[in-house]
This record gives structure tokens, C-alpha cells and sequence, in this order.
């Protein structure tokens, strides 16, 4: 059978990605409390392509995941990404993993257990020039209230959801349930899945005592950790979805250790 995607190319143009993007597929993550958890990801596999070659092979990166099927995560990775340089010749390997996690939580008074699902990733390459790189993101919902608002209204202060992203490299192992921690202990409250009313009411107080702005919010976790050794870069922004505006307020912050 003729083999097209092998055949020349005239145009004398890498290309940076090619590949497969958005396979749902499932996989097994570390869990801090249960060992592991099962979950299903949203995966994207992408190699770079020279320029004498017409087409990468699609069909091969389907292959490569279903050999990790089973024990697909994250300390696989690199092993993923060295069986896609090979099979694929190429000099560079890009595996991302978006996947919804989920961390049971107590309610804050009445200790009733929920179920919190937070929106992960993590992207990992490999390539001849730069070697080996990871990094782990975790997408948090906080509660925010306004420290301005606060201090200006006679009565309350307005108040939102927002959603902080922490995205980090690190030479030391970290577990997404502390990364989940340090943001969820920059906000004015932390969200709930569950909440009875003396949970309602202790959570309502605490944001009003704790207000902070994205500001705060990013300032507080960028703190946080740059007192890690572990942590060797991080990003972390917030928006929030204001409640007195349509739009969103928002802060971002990046560091190299
Ligand atoms: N490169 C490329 N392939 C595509 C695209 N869309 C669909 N395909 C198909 O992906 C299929 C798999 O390609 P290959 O992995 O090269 O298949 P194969 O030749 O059977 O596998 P190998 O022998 O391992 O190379 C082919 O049938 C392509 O037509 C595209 O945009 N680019």
C-alpha cells in the first residue's frame, strides 16, 4: 500500500506540532488518601515533523497509549513521550493530559463529606535540544470577597466565585492535593460541594473576616511558593467572576526560582 504521509515535501517547512489532539481516554492518577483514582482525561499527542516528510503518522500515537493503557500516568510520562520520539523519528514530544480530579472534603462545621472535582493538567516534552519537561496544573474554584467594598458599604460586601490556575515545575514529586491546599488557603473561603446551614453561615463569616482581592489572591500563593526549594517555576493567576461587574477581574503572576 502506498505509504503517503512518507513521501516528500517541497516546501521546506518544519512543523513545530503534529498530531492528535482531545482522545478521551482513561486513566489511573496518584491519590494522596487512596493510593489511586480513576478518572478520564482528555489527552493531546503532538511530535515535531521535518521538513522533508509529507505527514506524521497518526495512527502510531493510538498505539502508544493503548501499550500504557492500564498504568497510564504520570510516572509514565517520560516514557510516553521517548516511545513517541522513537516510533515517530522525531526530535521533539509533546504529551498533555487534562483530567477532572476529585478530592473529598469535610464541610467546615458539620464535617459532612462532598465530593470537589477540580480541572487538572499536565504537560510533559521531551526533545534532543531541551530534554525533559514537566508541568502539573490544577484549576481551583475560591470564593473572594472584596476588601474595597468591605470597607466602604454599610451593610455586606460583594463577594464571587473565582477560578485560581496554579501551574508548576518542581524536582521533587508534589501531590495535587497540596498544590489544591496552598490556593484554597490564599482565598477569602474556600468552595464547598456540600454546605448544611452552620456550614453556610461559618463560611459567609470567614470570607468577610479574610477579604482579599485577585490581587491578594495571586500575591499570597506566589509567597507560598517561593519558600518551596521543591518548586523550580510556577504561574498563577485568578479571575474573578465578579458579581457587581459583567466582566472579570484578573491577576497573574510567573516566577523562576
Ligand atoms: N498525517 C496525517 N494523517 C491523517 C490525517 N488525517 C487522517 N490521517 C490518517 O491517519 C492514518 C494513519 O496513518 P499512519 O499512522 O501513517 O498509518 P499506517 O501507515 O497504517 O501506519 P504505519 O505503518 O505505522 O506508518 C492514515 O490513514 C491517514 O490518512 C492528517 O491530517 N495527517
Amino acid at each position: 500500500m502506498i505509504d503517503v504521509q512518507s513521501q516528500l515535501d517541497h516546501r521546506n517547512i518544519n512543523i513545530d506540532k503534529v498530531g492528535v489532539k482531545n482522545i478521551r481516554y482513561p486513566i489511573t492518577v496518584m491519590d494522596k488518601k487512596n493510593g489511586v483514582q480513576h478518572t478520564v482525561a482528555s489527552i493531546n499527542m503532538y511530535v515535531n515533523l521535518p521538513r522533508k516528510f509529507k505527514g506524521t503518522h497518526m495512527s502510531r500515537f493510538i498505539e502508544i497509549l493503548n501499550e500504557f493503557y492500564g498504568h497510564l500516568d504520570i510516572r509514565e510520562f517520560s516514557k510516553i513521550l521517548e516511545a513517541m520520539q522513537e516510533r515517530l523519528n522525531a526530535q521533539s514530544a509533546h504529551l498533555e493530559i487534562a483530567f477532572p480530579y476529585f478530592i473529598e472534603k469535610n464541610s467546615p462545621v458539620t464535617g459532612t463529606p462532598g465530593l470537589m472535582e477540580y480541572l487538572c493538567r499536565v504537560s510533559g516534552s521531551l526533545s534532543d535540544q531541551d530534554g525533559y519537561d514537566l508541568v502539573v496544573e490544577v484549576n481551583v474554584p475560591i470564593t473572594t470577597v472584596c476588601p474595597c467594598s468591605r470597607e466602604i458599604s454599610n451593610h455586606g460586601a460583594h463577594n464571587q466565585r473565582g477560578m485560581a490556575r496554579l501551574a508548576v515545575r518542581f524536582n521533587r514529586f508534589m501531590w495535587i492535593e497540596d498544590l489544591v491546599r496552598i490556593v484554597e488557603e490564599a482565598a477569602s473561603c474556600e468552595v464547598y460541594s456540600l454546605l448544611k446551614r452552620p456550614d453556610e453561615k461559618f463560611v459567609t463569616e470567614k470570607g468577610y473576616e479574610n477579604p482579599k482581592f485577585v490581587e491578594d489572591v495571586v500575591r499570597d500563593v506566589a509567597f507560598e511558593l517561593k519558600q518551596n526549594e521543591d518548586i523550580t517555576w510556577f504561574q498563577v493567576d485568578v479571575e474573578n467572576f465578579e458579581s457587581i461587574h459583567n466582566h472579570s477581574a484578573y491577576a497573574f503572576i510567573e516566577r523562576m526560582r
